[in-house]
C-alpha cells in the first residue's frame, strides 16, 4: 500500500493549499477586494506580531509591498503581509494609523506568502516566526529608501506650498542626477516628510528603494609560478616554487608563506626575477577548478564545459528531465559515482536559456564545494550561493539580486528554499535523504523537501530529488502506477565508465581480539594502510562520533564520567597547548580537568575508549608512523573555509589519509582515493531511534561510495563488533531496493512513517516538576479533545536534560494529521507557562 498523507510528496489534503485566516483570531476576516486595513510586518527589533494599520483612500496596496509607516514617534520600514477587510470588534478602528507610503511594489515574488503560510500552517508555527526564518536578518533596515525628481511631470518653474516641500525640491534640483537618500533629506530639511507627502501627492518626486549594486569580490594576491626552474635560486626560493608546482603553479600568497614558512620578501624576489607573478585575483583558477591541479587533474579536465558526452543511463535521463515542463516530482535515484551533478547542470541550462531560474538545495555548501565549483566554472556569474552562514550583508545583497528576476542559480542549505526567485523553473534537492534538511529548532520545523515539493508546485515546475540512498520516505511514495504528478523514478544504476563499486569487506573485531590483535584496526584494515603510502594512493578513514564513542569511565568500578547538566557522558579531549587533558560536554558545553582518579572509587584506572577522531590519529601515528594524515571533523574545520583548505590539501596529496566524522560522507568526489576504512559501524547501529537503520544504511553506503571514483578500482573495509546486524548485511551487498523494501515492510507493521504521521511536542524548563506538570496538562487535553489520535507518553526525552533545561516529550501519532488537529496543537501554547518552553515538530525525524 502506498501512504497516504504522511509522506508530503504523495498526497496533499486540497485545504491546504488555501491561505489560512489570521492566527488563532477568528474574528478577522480576510480581504478580497474590500480591503480597509492592511496588517504589516515592522522592522524594529522587538516588534513580535503583526501590525495593523488603515489604508488610505485610493492607496492600492497588495501584499509584499514595501511601506513606510508611523511606528511611535518614527517612520519606518514595513512589508505588507495580508489585507484585511473588517477587524475584531474590540480594537478601536479610530486609533489606527494610516499607511503613509508606498515605497516599493511587489518586493517578493507572487504567491511567497501563501507559501509561509502553507508552512506556517503545516507546522503548526506562528507566521510571523516563519517569516523571519525566510527573510535575510535586516532585511528592511537596510533597504535603501531614495528620493529623486519626476523630471517629466515638473512644471517648469515649480513651486511648493509647504516650505519643507520646496527646500526638498531645491536640494533634489541642485543635483544634476536629481536624487538623494531619504535620510539625507530628512536630517538636511525640517518637517522633510509633510514636504515629501506633498511633492508625491503632485507627482514630482518619487521614492524607491536603491537597486542591489552587484557584490564586489574580494580580491587578494595570488601567486602564479610562469617559469618552473632556474638556477639561480636561493634554496628558500627554490622551495617556494617546488611548492607551487605541487600546488598546480598557484597558490594564494598568504597560503604560499604560511606554508613555506618564509616571509614575504623571498616571494617577491621571485617576482622580480620573473619566476613567479603576484597578482590580486578573486578566485584561484585551481580553485574553480576543483581542487587544484596535480591529483585533481582529472577533475579539472572535465570542468567548464563538463564531460563532452553523457553516458547512457545520463543521456536517457536528462532526456526525461528536459521534456517536463510542469509541476513535476522526480527522483534522481544514482548510485555513488553515478554523475547525479552533470545531470542537474544539463537540466539546469535550458532552463536559464529559457530565461527562468533554478534552486539547487545541498546539504551543506562547506561540505560540498566541489558542486559549488563546478557550477561556477560552467554558468559563471549567474550562480549565486546563499546559505545562514552568510554574513546579514551578504544574505541582504543576495536576496535583493535573487528579487531583480534575472535567469540566476541559487545554491544553498536548507533555508535557501525560502529564496525569492519570481521566475522559478526548477528546483533540484541534492542528496535529498540529508537530514539537515530538517530544521529541529526553532520552529518552525519544516524539512526543506516537504518546502519545496509545495514551491514547485506553486511554480509549476520539476522539483528533482537526487540520492544514491533515497530517504524511505521518498522511495515510498513513487507511484506503482503512473498518474499526473505522481512521483516519476529515473535512475543511473552505474557509475561512470562503468567503473565498478568497490567490494565491501566487513571485519568481526571480536575476532580480531580473540586472535590477540588489540589494536582498534584490524589486520587487513592495517595491511591496507600500509600499501597506500607505498602505491601513492590515498584514503579515507570515517569515525562515527555521536554516541558513546570517547567517554572516559572506570575499569574498577564501571563508573562512568558524565555531564552535571545533562545526561550524557563527558567526552574525552586531549591535552592541548594548555598542557591538561579535559572532559566536556557536547551539549551544554560544560568542561572539566580530567580527574587522576575516579570519583567513585577512588580507583586510579579511569581511562578514556572508543575511538574519536583525535585518538584514531593519535593511535596511527604510534602503529604506522610513516603514513601522513589530516584530521577532519568539526574541531579542525571550525574556521570560515577550512573545509575547502583541508580538502584542496589533501586532494594535492599533502597526506596519505583524511580522518574524519560524519562530514566526509557528503559529495567528496576524488578520484585518487581507492580506500576507505570504517572504523567501528557499531555506534551508527545501536541508536534509539525508529529511523536508526535507515540512517546508518545511509551513511556506511555514502561514506563507501567515496572510494574507487578514478581509474583505479576502490577497497571499503567496515569493522565492528556485530557483522550480523541487517544493516551491515545490506551494506555488504550494497543493494538499496531490497533493504528498502525489507525496512518499509518494518515500519507498515509497526506504524510509523511514511505510513502513518507523527508529531512530537518538545517541553522543557528548569524546573523538572513544572515541564512535567505540563507535559502531563498537554496530554489530557489533547486525550479529551482529539481521541481519535495515539499518544504516547508524556516521558523524558532521551537525553533528559540540557544545559539545566528538563525535556519531557510527548510524541503523536495518526494516519494524517487534520487542519483542524493542527489548530488544536496551536492552541495548546496557551496551556503553557512562561517556564516552560513547547517545540512543535511535525514529522520530527530526532526523536532524541
Ligand atoms: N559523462 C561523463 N563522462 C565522464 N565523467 C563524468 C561524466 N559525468 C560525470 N562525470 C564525472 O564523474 C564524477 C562523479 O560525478 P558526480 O560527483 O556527479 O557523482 P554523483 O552521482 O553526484 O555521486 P555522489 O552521490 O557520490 O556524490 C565527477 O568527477 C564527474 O565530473
Ligand atoms: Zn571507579
Ligand atoms: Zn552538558
Amino acid at each position: 500500500m502506498l501512504p497516504t498523507f504522511a509522506n508530503p510528496l504523495e498526497s496533499l489534503d486540497p485545504r491546504q493549499a488555501a491561505p489560512s485566516t489570521a492566527e488563532g483570531q477568528a474574528a478577522y476576516r480576510l480581504a478580497e477586494g474590500d480591503a480597509r486595513w492592511v496588517e504589516a510586518l515592522v522592522d524594529c527589533p522587538g516588534a513580535q506580531e503583526l501590525y495593523t494599520y488603515q489604508l488610505p483612500p485610493g492607496m492600492a496596496i497588495v501584499p509584499g509591498d514595501i511601506l513606510s509607516v508611523p511606528f511611535g514617534g518614527r517612520q519606518l520600514g514595513a512589508i505588507a503581509i495580508r489585507l484585511v477587510a473588517e477587524l475584531p470588534a474590540s480594537l478601536n478602528t479610530a486609533a489606527i494609523r494610516p499607511v503613509e507610503e508606498v515605497v516599493c511594489r511587489s518586493f517578493f515574488p507572487a504567491g511567497y506568502w501563501d507559501l509561509l503560510q502553507r508552512v506556517a500552517q503545516y507546522y503548526c508555527t506562528p507566521l510571523m516566526q516563519v517569516v523571519r526564518t525566510a527573510l535575510p536578518p535586516g532585511l528592511l533596515g537596510r533597504s535603501q529608501r531614495r528620493i529623486r525628481l519626476n523630471r517629466a511631470a515638473l512644471p517648469d518653474a515649480p513651486k511648493g506650498f509647504h516650505p519643507a516641500a520646496q527646500q526638498l525640491l531645491d536640494k533634489l534640483q541642485s543635483q544634476k542626477s536629481g536624487d538623494y537618500t531619504w535620510q539625507f533629506l530628512q536630517r538636511q530639511v525640517k518637517g522633510a516628510r509633510a514636504g515629501l507627502q506633498e511633492l508625491l501627492a503632485r507627482g514630482w518626486v518619487e521614492s524607491y528603494l536603491e537597486p542591489p549594486a552587484p557584490v564586489r569580490p574580494k580580491l587578494r594576491q595570488a601567486v602564479t609560478l610562469v617559469q618552473p626552474d632556474g638556477a639561480d635560486l636561493s634554496p628558500r626560493q627554490r622551495e617556494v616554487v617546488e611548492v607551487l608546482k605541487r600546488s598546480g603553479g598557484e597558490l594564494w600568497l598568504q597560503d604560499l608563506l604560511q606554508r613555506c614558512q618564509v616571509s614575504s620578501s623571498v616571494v617577491k624576489g621571485l617576482a622580480q626575477k620573473g619566476w613567479v607573478e603576484i597578482q590580486p585575483r578573486e578566485v584561484l583558477r585551481a580553485e574553480a577548478g576543483g581542487f587544484g591541479g596535480g591529483v585533481g587533474a582529472e577533475v579539472s579536465a572535465e570542468i567548464g564545459a563538463g564531460p563532452a558526452e553523457l553516458t547512457p543511463d545520463q543521456a536517457k535521463a536528462l532526456a526525461a528531465l528536459t521534456t517536463l515542463q510542469q509541476f513535476q516530482p522526480v527522483l534522481l535515484h544514482g548510485v555513488t559515482g553515478s554523475g547525479k551533478t552533470e545531470v542537474y547542470a544539463r537540466a539546469i541550462a535550458p532552463v536559464l536559456a529559457r530565461g527562468q531560474s533554478a534552486l539547487v538545495l545541498v546539504p551543506e555548501i562547506g561540505l560540498t564545494p566541489q558542486l559549488t565549483d563546478r557550477f561556477r566554472a560552467r554558468f559563471g556569474e549567474a550562480v549565486r550561493v546563499y546559505h545562514s552562514a552568510l554574513s546579514d550583508g551578504e544574505r541582504y545583497d543576495t536576496w535583493r539580486q535573487m528579487l531583480s528576476g534575472d535567469p540566476q542559480i541559487v545554491i544553498g542549505t536548507r533555508s535557501a528554499v525560502f529564496a525569492p526567485l519570481p521566475h522559478l523553473g526548477l528546483i533540484v534537492l541534492d542528496e535529498e535523504h540529508d537530514s539537515t534538511f530538517k530544521q529541529d529548532q526553532p520552529a518552525p520545523c519544516y524539512h526543506a523537501r516537504t518546502v519545496a515539493y509545495w514551491r514547485a508546485q506553486q511554480a509549476n515546475c520539476p522539483l528533482i530529488l537526487g540520492s544514491a540512498t533515497p530517504a524511505l520516505d521518498t522511495w515510498a511514495a513513487r507511484a506503482s502506477v503512473p498518474s499526473p504528478a505522481a512521483l516519476l523514478t529515473l535512475s543511473l544504476p552505474q557509475r561512470i565508465h562503468a567503473r565498478p563499486m568497490p567490494p565491501i569487506e566487513v571485519v568481526d573485531m571480536r575476532r580480531e581480539l580473540q586472535q590477540g590483535n588489540r589494536s582498534i584496526f584490524s589486520r587487513s584494515l592495517q595491511a591496507a594502510l600500509m600499501e597506500l603510502r607505498s602505491q601513492r594512493r590515498q584514503g579515507i578513514l570515517f569515525i562515527h562520533r555521536r554516541g558513546h564513542s570517547t567517554f572516559v569511565s572506570c575499569r574498577s568500578c564501571g563508573h562512568v564520567m558524565t555531564c552535571p547538566h545533562c545526561d550524557i557522558s563527558l567526552t574525552y579531549h586531549q591535552a592541548q597547548a594548555e598542557g591538561y587533558e579535559s572532559l566536556r560536554c557536547h551539549y551544554c558545553g560544560y568542561g572539566q580537568t580530567h580527574p587522576n582518579r575516579c570519583p567513585a572509587c577512588e580507583s586510579p584506572y579511569l581511562k578514556h575508549f572508543g575511538s574519536g577522531s583525535q585518538r584514531v590519529v593519535q593511535e596511527l601515528a604510534l602503529e604506522l608512523p610513516d603514513l601522513r594524515c589530516l584530521r577532519f571533523d568539526s574541531d579542525t574545520t571550525r574556521a570560515k573555509g577550512s573545509h575547502r583548505a583541508l580538502l584542496t590539501r589533501f586532494a594535492q596529496g599533502e597526506a596519505d589519509l583524511l580522518v574524519g566524522t560524519q562530514m566526509l560522507t557528503k559529495g567528496i568526489d576524488l578520484p585518487q582515493v581507492t580506500l576507505v576504512g570504517v572504523v567501528a559501524a557499531d555506534g551508527l547501529l545501536h541508536l534509539a531511534d525508529y529511523r536508526a537503520s535507515e540512517r546508518a544504511f545511509q551513511m556506511l553506503l555514502q561514506v563507501a561510495g567515496r572510494a574507487g571514483r578514478g581509474r583505479e578500482p576502490g577497497r571499503v573495509i567496515v569493522q565492528t563488533y556485530s557483522p550480523e546486524h541487517p544493516v551491515i548485511q545490506a551494506v555488504q551487498e550494497q543493494q538499496y531496493e531490497p533493504f528498502a523494501e525489507q525496512e518499509l515492510a518494518h515500519r507498515q507493521s509497526l506504524g510509523y512513517p511514511p505510513y502513518r504521521s507523527l508529531v512530537l511536542l518538545r517541553l522543557s524548563g528548569l524546573d523538572n516538576a513544572a515541564v512535567k506538570h505540563t507535559a502531563d496538562l498537554l496530554a489530557v487535553q489533547i486525550c479529551q479533545q482529539l481521541p481519535q489520535i495515539d499518544l504516547l507518553g508524556p516521558a523524558p526525552a532521551a537525553i533528559a536534560r540540557v544545559d539545566n533545561r528538563y525535556r519531557w516529550q510527548i510524541l503523536l501519532k495518526a494516519d494524517t494529521f487534520s487542519d483542524a488537529e493542527r489548530e488544536m496543537f496551536k492552541a495548546l501554547r496557551s496551556h503553557v507557562p512562561t517556564s516552560v518552553s513547547l517545540t512543535i515538530d511535525v514529522d520530527p525525524l530526532n526523536l532524541m
